[in-house]
């Protein structure tokens, strides 16, 4: 390896992409990316080359389920999080009773709860997709104009997370130095602030990613779901509950009374996850070490990174880009 070249995941390398994206990218603006060379724009977001590939890829071939669960954030904003808690409520009835057996002791969220448009996986399609029960749950970054028709035009239910934008580039930052070889080094904070602000980042500009889906909640509530990182911190329990009712599967009396919310949010809790030998020292099938997805898990850590300016400029941004939307991020 070059001292130039980035070590890059797997699913950010820029090799075996699909013929039809290959044709599409010298048409499309071009950045220099914070962990590929380069990102491209595509119908307002940006992307690196092969999550590109598997976006066209997931549009064309995914056939969304009446009853799948589609979870869905910006990056950065809690994915790993609700992943969990996500599949916990969705298959509690599997591990009623005992936790010991449970799936997240020993494998990675980002292994139970697939990406769609990871390329790895939409390449062709995903290779196991007959093996998920139902109901099927996934996640995907994708904003919701590039969601795959399938998904519009079923019943099945977004959950939508996001997250204070200062957090969420604080914790971007670092994602791309640890993604980054250690012979190119860190990128200047100031330098990724500068792209965040144009929105020029993979799944970026993020505060147009937050507003398509909140629009679709208040036009959709039964089908979208619109929640805050910072609120789950504040109230779990509260969030997790209404999370069961929105998909379906509300807690029971006797699961309020036994303490199953407990038993998910202790099993999903920052400490507890990151402490698994699987989130320690696992890698993922895209290289991806996951302990990369446990940093610190708090609200407000973005005050250690940046001065006070630097976050005015986010928020003024935040505020430029929100178009009478109503959405406070
Ligand atoms: N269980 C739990 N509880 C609370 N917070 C958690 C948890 N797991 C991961 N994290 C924090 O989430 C940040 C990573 O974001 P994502 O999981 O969205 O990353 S990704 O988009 O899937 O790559 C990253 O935030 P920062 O610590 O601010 O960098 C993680 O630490």
């Amino acid at each position: 390896m070059t001292p130039s070249q980035p070590l890059q995941a797997k699913y950010l390398q820029e090799d075996e992409i699909s013929q039809k994206c290959r044709d599409l990218l010298p048409l499309l603006p071009r950045e220099k990316g914070w962990i590929t060379t380069s990102i491209y724009q595509y119908q307002g977001f940006w992307y690196p080359p092969k999550v590109l590939s598997g976006l066209l890829a997931c549009q064309d071939h995914f056939q969304a389920h009446d009853t799948d669960v589609l979870l869905i954030t910006a990056p950065k904003s809690g994915t790993t999080w609700l992943k969990a808690i996500l599949f916990c409520l969705l298959n509690r009835a599997e591990f009623s009773g005992s936790m010991q057996h449970h799936s997240l002791l020993t494998q990675s969220p980002h292994n139970l709860v697939p990406f769609l448009e990871n390329g790895l996986y939409f390449g062709q399609e995903i290779p196991n997709l007959a093996s998920f029960a139902s109901p099927r749950l996934f996640a995907s970054h994708l904003p919701y104009h590039l969601l795959p028709t399938s998904v519009k035009d079923s019943g099945c239910k977004l959950v939508y997370l996001c997250r204070n934008p200062k957090d969420t580039f604080v914790s971007f930052w670092h994602f791309a130095n640890k993604m980054r070889s250690k012979a190119t080094g860190e990128m200047p904070l100031g330098e990724c602030l500068d792209a965040f602000c144009r929105g020029a980042y993979p799944f970026g500009p993020y505060w147009d990613h937050a507003q398509g889906y909140y629009k679709a909640s208040s036009e959709m509530p039964e089908r979208v779901f619109f929640l805050r990182y910072e609120e789950m911190k504040e109230d779990p329990h509260v969030h997790v509950k209404r999370l069961a009712d929105f998909l379906g599967c509300p807690l029971g009396k006797q699961e309020l009374m036994d303490g199953t919310v407990d038993g998910i949010l202790r099993m999903c809790s920052f400490d507890s996850l990151s402490a698994l030998e699987v989130n320690k020292s696992g890698k993922l099938s895209t290289e991806v070490e996951t302990e990369w997805f446990f940093r610190k898990g708090e609200v407000g850590d973005w005050l250690n990174h940046m001065s006070i300016e630097m976050g005015e400029r986010i928020d003024r941004v935040t505020q430029e880009n929100m178009h009478g939307s109503g959405l406070k991020l």
